[in-house]
């Protein structure tokens, strides 16, 4: 390469570094550095530089989360390790059988757990090597999904590069897994702009997450809200065999992966505490929850407990009660 084209592969590899750093600032941790009048003037800079040099383009560049060419179709992922799904626990009584059966198989008198809001959105897996995000896929049935790997790639709270914080050092592979959503605030802007077109609305935020994570061309994933939240990892080279869940949680945030707020509680007792404050709190979430996922935080007890058919025997979704269809009052004119 000639010094000028050296000097603006260097330049290049700098602006991707700090838009990354930038971006997870903004996405991830909710505080930007910079204004957006600055992130605008460096993602302007790396995109002339881009264009000077097409060949130095990459999928995973801060510029391409625009989304790229439609796709024919979506190439199947057959998961490394299946990806289960939950029962359900729709009362007390199944709670208690559910930490019961925990503890009459492990012989403890109490087991800790973490309470999850359980989001109502679309499961997916990311893999990760050597730091940068090669490829997606949604649950599909578990043992099978769908490719979507271009359309995470315009979410843009997903790091397209691990920044390991705090001295963490990125592994050479990881699995995650978590759930794609649409928060209420940005489901309310997108129905009504779609109102605005004469367009259908989505009927609920669940099924425009799932229509806007499942499109072919990434350019109108690319014009969706999507947020990702993970709170899974699958065992592999490099990843730290953590003693509980929690550790879990701490090590995918640690990697500047976006990891949604969890609780930690010492007994079934904590469980409930944490599902009355849910139910009370489930309005004021900025997300839609049907329920709250509880989970056996200590990982040697959920070898143990394995899983019976497709769900883990240390797991549960605690729902909550379905609500009467709240009547739309419309607005009451005063006159
Ligand atoms: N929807 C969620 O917020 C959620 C969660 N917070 N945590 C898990 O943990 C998995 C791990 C193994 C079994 C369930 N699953 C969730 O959603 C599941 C995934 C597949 C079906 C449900 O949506």
């Amino acid at each position: 390469m000639n010094t000028s084209k050296t000097a603006d592969a260097a330049r290049i590899e700098q602006l991707r570094r700090e838009l990354a750093h930038h971006n997870h600032r903004y996405y991830v941790l909710d505080s930007p550095e910079i204004s957006d009048a600055e992130y605008d003037r460096l993602i302007r800079e790396l995109q002339e530089l881009e264009a000077r040099h097409p060949d130095l383009v990459t999928v995973d560049s801060p510029t391409q989360r625009v989304g790229g060419a439609p796709a024919e179709k979506f190439e199947k992922v057959i998961h490394r390790a299946p990806m289960l799904s939950l029962a359900n626990a729709f009362g007390d009584e199944e709670l208690s059988d559910f930490d019961e059966r925990i503890r009459r198989q492990t012989g403890l008198a109490q087991v800790a757990y973490v309470c999850e809001p359980k989001l109502d959105g679309l499961a997916i897996t990311l893999l990760y090597e050597q730091g940068r995000f090669v490829r997606g896929a949604t649950r599909g049935d578990g043992t099978e999904g769908e490719d979507v790997s271009s359309n995470l790639r315009t979410i843009r709270s997903l790091p397209m590069e691990l920044l390991p914080q705090n001295g963490v050092k990125a592994p050479g592979s990881l699995e995650v897994r978590g759930e794609v959503f649409i928060s209420k605030k940005d489901f309310k802007k997108l129905n009504d702009a779609r109102e605005q077109e004469g367009e259908p609305l989505f009927a609920n935020p669940r099924n425009a997450a799932a229509g806007s994570l499942r499109q072919l061309d990434p350019r109108i994933t690319a014009s969706r809200p999507l947020s990702v939240y993970l709170y899974e990892c699958v065992p592999g080279e490099g990843v730290p065999a953590f003693r509980t869940h929690a550790e879990k949680l701490e090590y995918l945030k640690s990697l500047g992966l976006p990891v949604n707020r969890y609780v930690h509680v010492p007994s079934v007792e904590g469980v409930r505490e944490q599902y009355r404050a849910s139910v009370e709190g489930r309005h004021a979430l900025p997300f839609e929850v049907d329920g709250m996922v509880v989970k056996v935080d200590e990982e040697d007890l959920r070898q143990r407990l394995g899983q019976i058919s497709k769900s883990p025997r240390w797991a549960v979704a605690y729902k909550f009660p379905p609500e009467e269809e709240a009547t739309l009052v419309e607005d009451i004119q005063v006159y």
